[in-house]
């Protein structure tokens, strides 16, 4: 197994001059191997979110160390970190830049982690390559190629945010509730993209959800949360014996 991403005694302290200061991380202790797709579970404020700014860099951590790829990145600023990590989040407001199109958007995600200027040449080069990835999606989208992204439905603005986060193969993809804010039926389209394209692509990826069901059938393991400690780490063979009923138990063990 190799490892993509570490964190060694990952902590956290939050201090605001009133209250006792607290670790809203505390000690954490995780290895992602290439290929693992990890789903993350934990009630509101366990610390999920804090995680995922630990590892791309919007959070830096009091104590403990970040590796990516065997080099230490516990200093590293987030948009150096962006040349290796992806985000999607709740919000699909926030993967995508509303006044610029949809393949202008693509183009961006291609030159992500690199030069940020935008080439006519270059979007007529991708055009055809931008329709095509849009059309396997089967929302509609590759008909509103040069529609600005701000005119599109959540669902597809989300579709969008989740293919430009996957076009360059990130060494690690960070899906934070990204089905969260979508109606069921849409949920679960981008749920099925979303496996297409880590299978696919063979991707390492870490989604936090809190829909039990898709904690259980996607992924070869999962982690629980709970006050900013990992609780529970079950691979592979753990993990596919897993029921709903196990994981409802083990939510309310965990719970106060
Ligand atoms: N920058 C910050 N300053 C102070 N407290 C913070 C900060 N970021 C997070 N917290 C606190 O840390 C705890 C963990 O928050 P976090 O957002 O990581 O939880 P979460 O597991 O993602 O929750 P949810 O499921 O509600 O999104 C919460 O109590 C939160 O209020």
């Amino acid at each position: 197994m190799t490892p993509v991403l570490t964190i060694q005694n990952g902590t956290k302290i939050i201090q605001n001059g009133v209250d006792e200061p607290r670790n809203i991380l505390n000690k954490i202790n995780l290895t992602i191997n290439k290929g693992d797709f990890i789903t993350v579970l934990g009630g509101n404020g366990a610390g999920k979110s804090t995680l995922f700014n630990a590892i791309t860099g919007t959070l830096s951590l009091s104590s403990g160390t970040v590796t990516l790829g065997g080099n230490d990145m516990t200093h590293l600023r987030e948009e150096k970190r962006a040349a290796y990590i992806s985000r999607v989040f709740q919000d699909p407001k926030m993967g995508t830049a509303p006044r610029m199109t949809v393949e202008e958007n693509m183009l961006l995600a291609l030159h992500r982690g690199k030069k940020r200027t935008l080439k006519k040449r270059e979007l007529k080069e991708n055009r055809d390559y931008f329709k095509e990835l849009c059309a396997q999606i089967g929302n509609g989208l590759e008909r509103h190629m040069t529609s600005p992204a701000g005119n599109l439905s959540g669902g597809q603005r989300q579709a969008l945010s989740l293919l430009m986060a996957t076009m360059t193969k990130p060494d690690l993809l960070l899906l934070d509730e990204h089905t969260a804010a979508l109606d069921p039926k849409t949920a679960r389209q981008l749920m099925t993209l979303t496996n297409e394209r880590i299978q696919e692509n063979q991707l390492t990826c870490l989604m936090i959800t809190h829909r039990m069901e898709d904690a259980l059938t996607y992924g070869n393991r999962l982690i629980l949360l709970e006050k900013g400690e990992i609780k529970l780490d079950l691979h592979a063979q753990e993990k596919a014996k897993l029921t709903l009923p196990d994981l409802l138990l083990f939510f309310e063990e965990t719970e106060d």
